[in-house]
């Protein structure tokens, strides 16, 4: 069994399924991105699993324990989101040396490194940062918990891009360091995918793949070429995705099955990969139409 599964869950929120009969299993000390769009249920599936929230049907495990109210998840599992709030009478060194308290492998040096690293100022009050530095603040504190769960919600909002570098690095340093399960959801998988090891896709509540990172990067290929050439050859293959790219020229993604390339090659069609970031993107595409059309 791993260390986080999900058999059959579901969650209603204002009458409607943030989350659909969602199955999957994730072991431990393994890094994996969760991706949706907006809306897609990603919030609400990480409050479950950290205890915050009741699921409405279906089974939820983590550390082998029921989280919803869990004392035992609660001191092993850490949600970091920038929706945090701390007594407005606390001093950031207060709130860490709560931290501590609370968090049996808090790590205080490494609290402390990375609280001089960022130039966070001890009598600081939460309240009084800015958007990035709260992010960067409530990200030490995921790290230095050291918990064996440590979810991460959309971490790096406000971030400037050279934060948003140190955090991912110092996330894959310390996860060297000291393994653990580790979740993250991000808008920006293009950023994440080198520190993952799984990616959990979410569509409209509903699971759309659970799959090692290798294989979302050989889920599918990109085929550009003459249009009538490129529709021809992708007959009876799997389309994920087609647009016109010019006059008279074709982009069609399929689903990458032992296809005989060369030949398409022959045919005039340049084959290339399909970045994960771009996959889910197609794969969670709208139905009814693009922004182009709202401006017809
Ligand atoms: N306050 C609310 N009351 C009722 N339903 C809500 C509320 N917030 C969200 N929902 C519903 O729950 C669904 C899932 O929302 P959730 O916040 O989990 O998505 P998300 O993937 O985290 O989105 P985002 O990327 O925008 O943060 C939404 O589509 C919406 O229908």
């Amino acid at each position: 069994m791993g260390l986080i599964t999900c058999e059959e869950l579901s969650k209603s929120r204002g009458g409607e399924n943030a989350l659909n009969d969602i199955s999957f299993s994730i072991n431990e000390n393994t890094i994996t991105g969760l991706v949706g769009r907006n809306g897609a249920g990603k919030t609400t599936l990480l409050k479950i699993l950290s205890g915050l929230w009741r699921e409405s049907s279906g089974k939820v495990h983590v550390l082998e324990e029921h989280p919803f109210n869990n004392l035992f998840v609660a001191v092993n599992s850490i949600y970091i989101d920038d929706q945090m709030v701390f007594s407005q009478t606390l001093s950031l060194k207060d709130i860490l040396i709560e931290a501590e308290r609370f968090y049996p492998n808090w790590d205080r040096e490494l609290a402390n490194r990375l609280f001089e690293y960022f130039q966070f100022h001890p009598k600081q009050k939460h309240g009084q940062l800015s958007k990035g530095k709260r992010s960067t603040f409530h990200m030490i504190l995921g790290l230095a918990s050291r918990c064996a769960v440590t979810i991460f919600d959309e971490p790096t909002i406000g971030m400037d891009h050279a934060v948003r570098k140190d955090f991912y690095r110092a996330l894959l340093k310390d996860y060297l360091t000291v393994p653990r399960t580790i979740i993250i959801s991000s808008h920006h998988l293009e950023e994440i995918e080198e520190l993952l090891e799984h990616v959990l896709l979410l569509k409209h509540g509903k699971k759309l793949f659970h799959l090692p990172i290798d294989d979302v990067k050989n889920y599918a290929i990109g085929l550009t070429g003459r249009t009538e050439i490129v529709r021809q050859w992708v007959k009876n293959k799997q389309i994920i995705h087609m647009e016109n790219v010019g006059v008279n020229s074709s982009y069609v993604v399929i689903k990458n099955d032992p296809f005989d390339l060369d030949q398409a090659r022959r045919l005039g069609i340049s084959v290339s990969p399909v970045t994960p970031s771009d996959l889910c993107i197609y794969l969670t595409d709208q139905e009814q139409g693009r922004i182009d059309d709202v401006f017809k």
